[in-house]
């Protein structure tokens, strides 16, 4: 635990400047340690069970796989030689459908519960008294269901809720309503990281695999309903059969990421909603 504290040669940037913020917060060696691991487990726990559910829906769904398939095949440049390109940074762009299947995912399956410390004795609604010093403890369950902000349709799932310009004509939900990544000064910072991964993992999935279920349905699985993760992890394994496409080389790059995916209402411009 020293090594973390202390800052020697051989430290990499991020450490350094982590270091630098725990003491600037008056954070000692414990304290820094108890951080430390929260960081680690908040950067690989919620990837994984958020990506399962992506993916199952993807793939269960035959309408919102060939709605994917189809914006994220608009991306792929097939060369004179064959081989099939795709810049993945495209798809933050190119592809809205798949942005509010994502987005969609977290809300529909999300179970994170945001806590805060309450700083000072505030009264909510003119009716509950929140104490300094305790926790209010906040599923994201409870807003991402709330018909007020979403409508009647809040029960059902829909890959398109996300698109800023709906044909079916229904009210959007109000930006700040979703809570996927959580909000404010503790906003999930891993945000654009776990997006990018996850869409770019779902994006050549479909593109290159024909995906189907060994016993020939998609059976949805039961939900292992733990608290410390954004989405509920699957009771069991689901078996697959992964077929390439084609015999095609790829060609992956990444060709830009000064913009991460605009995913929470911290991420819009002023005036967008
Ligand atoms: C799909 C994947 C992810 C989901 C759904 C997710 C979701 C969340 C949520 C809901 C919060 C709590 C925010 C709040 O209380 O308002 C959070 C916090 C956090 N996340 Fe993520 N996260 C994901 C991936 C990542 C990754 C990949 C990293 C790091 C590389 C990361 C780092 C963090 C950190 C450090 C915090 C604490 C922020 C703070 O307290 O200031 N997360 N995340």
């Amino acid at each position: 635990m020293a090594k973390v504290a202390g800052v020697g040669r051989g430290d990499h940037g991020g450490s350094h400047l982590r270091q630098k913020h725990n003491s600037a917060f008056g954070l000692d060696t414990s304290d820094t340690a108890h951080t430390e691991i929260g960081q680690v487990a908040g950067g690989i726990v919620n990837t994984a069970p958020t990506a399962f559910w992506l993916i199952w829906q993807v793939l269960a769904d035959s309408a919102v796989y060939e709605e994917c398939l189809r914006e994220v095949g608009k991306l792929v440049q097939t060369d004179p030689d064959g081989v099939c390109t795709i810049d993945l940074a495209h798809i933050r762009t190119g592809c809205p459908i798949l942005v509010s299947t994502w987005q969609e995912i977290l809300r529909f399956h999300g179970t994170s519960i945001a806590a805060r410390i309450i700083q000072e004795d505030t009264l909510v609604d003119s009716q509950y008294l929140l104490k300094k010093g305790g926790v209010v403890l906040m599923p994201n369950t409870v807003i991402h269901s709330d018909q007020t902000l979403w409508g009647p349709t809040t029960g059902q799932f829909n890959h398109r809720r996300f698109l800023k310009t709906r044909k079916d004509g229904t009210t959007r939900h109000p930006a700040a309503a979703f809570r996927g990544f959580g909000g404010g000064h503790v906003l999930c910072p891993g945000r654009h990281f776990a997006s990018t991964e996850v869409l770019a993992l779902l994006a050549l999935l479909i593109l290159r695999f024909d995906v189907s279920p060994v016993g020939g349905k998609w059976v949805e699985p039961k939900k292992n309903m733990v608290m410390d993760r954004a989405c509920p992890l699957p009771k069991k394994d689901i078996e697959v059969m992964l077929t390439p496409k084609s015999n095609q080389k790829w060609r992956v790059l990444f060709s830009d990421s000064d913009r991460g995916i605009d995913i929470v209402a911290e991420d819009l411009l002023d005036g967008e909603v």
